[in-house]
């Protein structure tokens, strides 16, 4: 009895020696016929339209997908819940290049790269800050809020995290619900989101809650472009209560040729990339699942829950 599998990602030759052993067999977007379509019970890698049209044909056979991304916000969660398809993410695995990405960003701005760069002429500047001198607020205290948080603490940084509930979480200095967010101290320096995009993170960071945050040196973006109002942001950089930004990922991705971010001195936009580096292998993450999926056993690793949506 064999799994088709369908490879929206690339496997090397050695994952598919690996998957022949577990009588897994391979379609990619290139070979797939229509008939594959009923057969096809794991779908491995990037989002794609192929798994609409499998979810589409009457008595498929879809029962896992292994997404490539750990934000879900794309999926379609309704329908997979009806079906009762499995979803996994690959929450952890670009933690540390999201983590490399968002220090980068600090040190730009906190030690004056920002005015260097754009300067041709000497006059050295002076205020710069260490990273003991601001205080952090880690919006997520899941994998990639405890990454950045771990880096932090290496150059001396104050970090408070703040999460559904606020639960205490690894070496987060204390951490705050975020339905309590009155009581996170007021000399913050950089708030980073980290969340995920869902219905109840929607527009989080608009004017009413950056408004907590008196004389904010840096915000950054590295979780969805949806929790943030860029109005209510612009309106802030403009204003000078937020004196700089970072923002890998934004409302419209690509940002669209006449978006007003495009022109803003004191914002950095990288273009939902932070990901990109050295990191766990997509199918080091799936292998750590398939055994239990093929032996009918309840899958424990990055298992989506559909009512949360992360
Ligand atoms: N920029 C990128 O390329 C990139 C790459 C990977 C992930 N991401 C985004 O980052 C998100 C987080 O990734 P992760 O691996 O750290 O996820 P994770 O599941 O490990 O952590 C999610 C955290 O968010 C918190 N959270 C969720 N909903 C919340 C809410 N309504 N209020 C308060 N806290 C809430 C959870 O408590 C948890 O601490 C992903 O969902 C994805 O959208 C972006
Ligand atoms: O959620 C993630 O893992 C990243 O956002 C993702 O890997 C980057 O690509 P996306 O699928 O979000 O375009």
């Amino acid at each position: 009895m064999t799994t088709k599998l369908l490879a929206l990602s690339p496997l090397t030759d050695a994952n598919i020696t690996t998957l022949e052993k577990y009588h897994v067999t391979v379609v990619t977007p290139e070979n797939i016929t229509p008939d594959d379509y009923s057969d096809i019970v794991i779908s491995y890698g990037w989002r794609s339209k192929i798994i609409n049209k499998i979810l589409e044909t009457p008595n498929n056979q879809l029962k896992w997908i292994q997404s490539f991304s750990a934000g879900v916000d794309f999926m379609p969660l309704d329908d997979l819940k009806k079906h009762q398809i499995i979803l996994t993410n690959t929450s952890g695995q670009k933690a540390v290049p999201i983590a490399q990405s968002v220090m980068s960003y600090i040190f730009h701005f906190a030690r004056g790269l920002h005015v260097y760069q754009s300067q041709n002429h000497w006059e050295p500047f002076e205020q710069q800050f260490t990273l003991q001198e601001l205080p952090v607020v880690i919006f997520g205290t899941g994998r990639i809020g405890q990454q950045i948080a771990a880096y932090l603490h290496i150059f001396g940084s104050t970090v408070y995290g703040v999460n559904t509930t606020g639960h205490p979480v690894g070496s987060f200095e204390n951490v705050f619900a975020i339905d309590n967010l009155q009581e996170i101290p007021k000399d913050i320096a950089i708030v980073i989101n980290a969340l995920p995009g869902t219905t109840d993170t929607e527009n989080f960071f608009n004017k009413e809650h950056l408004d907590l945050f008196k004389n904010l040196f840096l915000f950054v973006n590295i979780g969805r472009g949806s929790t943030v109002n860029e109005q209510d942001l612009l309106n802030k950089l403009n204003d000078g209560s937020i004196q700089h930004a970072a923002l890998d990922v934004t409302k419209q991705e690509p940002i669209p040729k006449d978006s007003k971010l495009w022109h803003q001195d004191n914002l950095i936009l990288t273009q939902h990339s932070t990901w990109a580096g050295e990191s766990e292998s997509l199918f080091h993450v799936f292998m750590k699942n398939l055994p239990d999926f093929l032996t009918d056993k309840p899958l424990t690793y990055n298992v989506v829950d559909y009512e949360r949506g992360y």
